[in-house]
């Protein structure tokens, strides 16, 4: 359902229809575009308050840049929805991350206006440097590059690594720090109190702003100039801030920190900044959910990605459940972990600014000295375990599996190489869903399975995934846990601890003729297809092998003397995933069998519901029943 515009952003179809009204519009279009996503979000859902946050500064930097000529980064891309309602995707901004609309982030093939796919944080700079260098090698026409990151994305180390090339950099680069204080929840760490002490220092703030009037239109005249005046600048800065600017002693030039909510300002400094060479930062101070009462003075961690809302009220709508319904898979870590952390005071918990979507927060407000936010820093988060099980701790470190991706060698060279207990816990495991492919949990099973030392598990149910947790804090040595977004299938799932054996698989079904094995969550869609495919007369068997590595080989003996037929079901990778592993078992045993391997295929699947994707790769229970049929042998005479 269409939502209508206000009457200036009516008639904005891209940048060039935005330029041609005068500064004076500003304001109202403003208005009018935080309006628009207020509307959209609150009936068709997403991320909320960091678009909102950035309302004005999206409107003066297409306003005063040539884009998508000057070229643009968001990094996360979560408060790009400005910027997809400025550049043509207005009309269809109804389908943001619905099945087969637009994405929730900027992605290149989408439009011309989004620059750089992104999703994952801290990686606009590099981006940004990396068009800057290009366009200076390749002798393009004069332009900008401006990386428009947040505080929560610069506690990412990549971010820094881009600074330091930055520095040394002979670009015109600009990068535009959204200050917030806020990451998903409150941002976190040294970087953060910094950014804070420059904010509030009214001595700095107030000399500053005389500095940069008299300095600012000087840096106009010629080269010489600038060296002169950025050294003044410099020297000014710190003295008054009593440290070195943080930013100026990696030779970017600092500017700010700037209302980021005043476009007219906005407009003019970047119309400054666009003449002064060299790379820079402007430090803006914003507030996320700007201007919708609730998200900006309410609980901002819930206000960033709200789900629907009533727009009025600011009441948030929840799926009020008929039945008693299923905790989510992430409740279950949070209690659990508290639960255990009780039983055995060695048990740590770590999270890379996920506290609230991973539930680490339930420990951290249980046991704040024994939980850890550490900011976005996943590589920091698996290393920092490491050296705490050094010294006989037992972290339980949860990260995001896409977000694991960023650990990868931590993990290998940090953790399972020194055979260390930590144990990792990939939440998000499988499709993400909405968030599409740069948040789907698809690689996990392949990219461990492969590493020395590590288990590699995934539960059926919330009582599986205890059972293991438990497991885990006992065994000496790295162990990973899988399981996906949303809710498991037990209500009552506080059950009591039992050991796990490490590499014990079990039956859930006898059957005949077919096996059906399958890993994690996703065996309760082999349980609907076996309930199915029953009622035709067809009687499968169902085994939930709990863990990728190590296998349960007695139980593989078993399954391959008995049967010749056998489907295997993972929600990840085909290539390299859960099924390859047991074709890999089966060839060193010589067994034969016909194999049918389900999950996701060797192509981005991109974004829908959980179970359109699944539907989608043939791995839902329709999908695995008709897997089971097209293997049976012919229809019984
Ligand atoms: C590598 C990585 N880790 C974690 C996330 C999850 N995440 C998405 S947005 C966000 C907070 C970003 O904070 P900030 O950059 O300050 O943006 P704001 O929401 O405040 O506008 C996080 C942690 C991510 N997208 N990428
Ligand atoms: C933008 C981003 O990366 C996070 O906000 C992510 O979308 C959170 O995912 P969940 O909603 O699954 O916690
Ligand atoms: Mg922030």
């Amino acid at each position: 359902m269409l939502i209508q515009p206000g009457e200036l952003l009516a008639q904005i179809n891209s940048p060039a229809d935005l330029k041609k009204f005068p500064k004076e519009k500003l304001v109202q279009i403003c208005d009018e575009l935080r309006q628009y996503i207020v509307d959209n979000v609150s009936v068709y859902g997403g991320h909320f308050g960091a678009s909102l946050g950035v309302v004005e500064l999206t409107v003066a930097l297409h306003y005063v840049l040539n884009t998508p000529e000057d070229q643009l980064v968001w990094d996360v891309g979560h408060q790009a929805y400005g910027h997809k309602i400025l550049t043509g995707r207005r009309d269809r901004f109804h389908t943001n991350r619905i099945y087969g609309g637009l994405s929730g982030f900027p992605k290149r093939k989408e439009s011309e206006y989004d620059t750089f796919g992104v999703g994952h944080s801290s990686t606009s700079i590099s981006a940004a440097l990396g068009m800057a260098v290009a366009s200076k090698y390749r002798d393009l026409p004069k332009k900008q590059h401006v990386a428009v990151i947040g505080d929560g994305s610069m506690t990412g180390g990549m971010a820094f690594e881009a600074m330091n090339h930055a520095g040394v950099s002979d670009t015109n680069l600009i990068i535009i720090l959204n200050d917030n204080c806020m990451s998903i929840d409150p941002n976190v760490g040294a970087l953060k109190d910094y950014l804070t002490d420059i904010t509030t220092s009214r001595t700095y703030n107030k000399a500053k702003d005389e500095v940069w009037k008299i300095l600012g239109k000087l840096s106009k005249f010629g080269s010489s100039a600038q060296e002169v005046i950025s050294k003044v600048e410099g020297g000014i800065k710190s003295a008054l801030l009593n440290q070195s600017n943080l930013f100026e002693s990696l030779n970017l030039r600092y500017f700010g920190p700037v209302d980021g909510h005043d476009v007219n300002h906005l407009a003019e400094v970047l119309n400054d900044l666009k003449d002064i060479p060299g790379p820079k930062i402007l430090h803006c101070v914003t507030v996320k959910g700007k201007g919708y009462a609730p998200a900006e003075n309410g609980n901002q961690t819930t206000w960033h990605a709200p789900g629907t809302f009533d727009k009025v009220t600011g009441e948030i709508y929840k799926k009020t459940p008929s039945t008693p319904q299923a905790p989510k898979y992430q409740e279950v870590f949070g209690h659990t972990l508290v639960e255990l952390a009780e039983q055995n005071d060695k048990i740590m918990g770590v999270t890379p600014a996920m506290p609230s979507g991973s539930s680490m927060n339930i420990m951290m407000k249980a046991m704040p000295d024994r939980a850890f936010d550490v900011g976005i820093a996943e590589q920091h988060a698996v290393t920092f375990s490491a050296g705490l099980a050094t010294q006989g701790l037992v972290p339980f470190c949860n990260i995001y599996s896409t977000f694991m991706q960023r650990a990868y060698d931590q993990v290998l060279h940090d953790v399972c190489l020194q055979n260390l207990p930590v144990v990792l816990c990939l939440d998000r495991a499988g499709f993400a869903g909405a968030d599409g492919p740069t948040h789907h949990g698809a690689y996990d099973i392949a990219f461990f399975r492969c590493i020395p030392n590590l288990v590699v598990s995934a539960p059926m149910n919330e009582e599986e995934l205890r059972n293991m947790m438990y497991s885990a804090s006992t065994h000496n040595g790295p162990y990973s846990i899988r399981y996906p977004r949303g809710k498991g299938v037990m209500p009552e799932w506080r059950t009591a601890f039992e050991q796990i054996p490490v590499g014990q698989g079990r039956i859930i079904k006898e059957g005949e003729e077919i096996a059906i094995l399958s890993i994690g969550h996703i065996g309760n869609y082999a349980v609907e297809a076996c309930e199915k495919l029953t009622k035709e007369g067809l009687n499968p068997a169902h085994y939930d092998m709990r863990f990728v590595k190590p296998l349960d080989e007695e139980l593989l003996h078993e399954i391959f003397s008995k049967f010749k037929k056998v489907i295997t079901v993972e929600d990840g990778c085909l290539m390299g995933g859960f099924g390859s592993a047991v074709i890999e078992w089966m060839m060193d045993h010589e067994y034969q069998a016909q194999v049918k391997r389900l999950g996701i295929p060797d192509e981005v699947i991109e974004h829908g519901e959980q179970i359109e994707l699944h539907r989608e790769c043939g791995f839902d229970p329709e999908g695995i029943a008709a897997a089971v049929r097209s293997m049976t042998a012919v229809t019984k005479i």
